[in-house]
Formats: C-alpha cells, structure tokens, sequence
C-alpha cells in the first residue's frame, strides 16, 4: 500500500450514498437464490461478474432488479445489511445512510414490513459490533407514478421515526424531479430530510428542479451540474452537499475514464462534494476503493482527502454533537499521521 493508501485507510469516514441492494455480492446472490429455492438466471459467480459490463444506468438497473428477486425475508435482508457494515467496518466507515429501494420489493408480494425490520435489526447489530452508527434513506423509484410513491410513503407510516430521510433514484432521464414535488413536500412535512439523484445522466434542469422544486438537502451525484457555471454558483452559495460516486461513475459511462473524473474540480470550485460508492458490489469497489481509485488518477493531496472525509461527516444527517465527535475524530487522527 502506498502511503496515501494508508492513510486513506486509517481515516474515519461517513458514506452517504449507499444503495443497499448494490450491495448485493454474487456470493450471497446464490447462497440466498438456494436457502429460499429461487430459479438464478446466471450459472455461476463468474458468470454473474461478467455480465456486470454495463453501457448506461439503464443497463445497470436491469440487472440490479433482477438481482432483488432473492431477497425474500427478513433474514434475508437483515443477511444483506450486515455484510454490508462488516466490510464499511474494515473501511473504517463509521457512520452509513443506506438507500433502500421498497417498490423493487413490494412489487414482488415482498412486505414492507420484512425488508425494513431486516434492514433495522442488521443496523442494530452494527452499532453493537462495529460502533457503526446508520441511518435509512428510503428512495423512490422515479420510473414508477407518483401515487406509487405515494403509496409507498404510506406504507412506511409505522417506521416514519426509524427513517431519516426520501430519496429519488432509478431511471432519471425522462422522470423529472418536478413529478414527485408534492410526495417530497408530504415527506419534508412528516419531518424527513430529503436526498435526490439528479445530474447523474439527466441535464442540469433536473438538479435545478431538485433544489427548487423538491428542496432537497443533498444532490445524489450532480455531475452534470458542472455544465452550468449558475448552477455551480448556486450549489457554491448554499454550500449543498454532493455525493459524488467516482467508481460507479466510471461502470456508468458517465465519465470516459477515472483519468477524467471532475472531483478535484468540484473541490477547487467550493462545491461540498462527497465520495460513496453507490452499489459496490456492482460497481468492482468499495469505500476505500472509490477514494483511493480517484486519489490516484486525480493526485489528489491529503489535504483534499482530508476534505472529502470531512465533508462526509458535516454533510450527513448526524445531530450537530456527533459531527463535533467525529470532527475530533478526524483531528486527531491527522495530528498523528503527520
Ligand atoms: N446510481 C444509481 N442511479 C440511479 N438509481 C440507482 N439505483 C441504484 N443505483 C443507482
Ligand atoms: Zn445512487
């Protein structure tokens, strides 16, 4: 390991833009395809990871779906989580909001109910094991109706007090923020926070219809909100946080190469951006991985590493009293990497 490797390592991060089912490793793919007798369209683990070649985030979303169809119970979903925060721990990660995605569940005949108290039991034990501490980020699939969304939120009334905050994710292009305004102001009024993918494929419009239409408190990835000096501007003066996802970026074909990949940009411009890792286990890396990957190609300082890890914990949803911890945290583990 080189020495920013180390130290990349060593520091205490948050993640904040986390699809738990992109968690979702080959390995218990199977093992979960076996334990509830479920039919898997690929023939073995090899042959999962090659078809994990994707030209756009629709190609992706296909496949990820698909994948869902072996989650099925509690446990399952409980099994998912807790070898999600197993691996954040030996990222040093120690704060997590998960997205989860209840619509690709619910529409199999999956209840609400088993996917959350999965999720929620796994989120407990990782506090216990770990001293990870997480949050629920429940999205919305833009490609479905805003009654569905509806419904969805609806559904989740009983949990409302275990989840933080909505998301927005799925298929952008052609599925506006503005279609889910009024779900995102029942969401703000029920007292959640409230996240959005936008400017991952679709234009600057739509981060520009996520601040003012949905008023959002986080952009999920917002890559294209560099095409419009305004906008910049705009996300510059309100210092909104950006959860930039450098590997998925690249799997995405959202950028060309890692080579090119704008998080130093974003940096240098005073945007607050963030690195996560989206759906790690489709996307070939992990938290660490996505620092060090970008780290490399963009020989970023430091310094900005530093940033990127601070930024991850102002940026998150954590009362004021444990950002100052983790702050600290971070402080002194500068003090003796020095
Ligand atoms: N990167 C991504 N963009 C949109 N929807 C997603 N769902 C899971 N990962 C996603
Ligand atoms: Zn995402």
């Amino acid at each position: 390991m080189t020495d920013i490797d180390q130290f990349i390592a060593g520091l205490p991060k948050a993640e904040l833009h986390l699809h738990i089912e992109g968690t979702l490793e080959p390995e218990l793919m199977f093992a979960l395809a076996r334990r509830n007798d479920v039919t898997m369209p690929y023939g073995s683990i090899d042959e999962i990871r090659q078809a994990y070649d994707f030209g756009n985030l629709q190609d992706f979303l296909d496949i990820y779906y698909a994948g869902t169809n072996v989650l099925r119970t509690p446990q399952d979903f409980h099994d998912l989580a807790a070898a999600y925060f197993d691996r954040a721990a030996q990222d040093n990660i120690v704060h997590a909001e998960i997205m989860f995605d209840p619509q690709a569940h619910t529409s199999r005949g999956v209840p609400f109910a088993h996917v959350i108290e999965g999720l929620l039991s796994a989120m407990r034990d990782a506090e216990e094991r770990h001293g990870i501490t997480s949050d629920l980020i429940l999205s919305f699939l833009r490609h479905l109706s805003e009654e569905e969304a509806f419904d969805t939120l609806r559904a989740a009334t009983p949990w409302l007090p275990q989840i933080k905050a909505v998301g927005l994710d799925s298929s952008e292009v052609g599925h506006p923020p503005e279609k889910f305004a009024r779900v995102f102001a029942a969401a703000a009024e029920a007292g959640l926070k409230l996240c959005a993918h936008a400017g991952e494929e679709g234009p600057p419009a739509y981060v520009w219809e996520a601040l003012d239409l949905l008023k959002v408190d986080r952009i999920d990835h917002g890559n294209r909100a560099l095409e419009e000096d305004a906008l910049v501007e705009r996300l510059v003066d309100e210092q909104m946080v950006l959860t930039v996802c450098p590997l998925s970026n690249l799997k995405l074909c959202v950028i060309d190469d890692i080579a090119s990949h704008p998080l130093d940009r974003m940096l240098e411009m005073g945007l607050r951006a963030t690195v996560n890792s989206d759906d790690p286990a489709y996307f070939g890396g992990y938290l660490n991985d996505n620092y060090r990957a970008v780290t490399a190609a963009r020989s970023l300082s430091r310094e900005q590493v530093a940033l990127l890890a601070r930024n991850s914990i102002t940026g998150s949803f954590l009362p004021q009293q444990a950002k100052d911890a983790h702050l600290a945290t971070i402080d002194a583990y500068l003090e003796q990497a020095h």
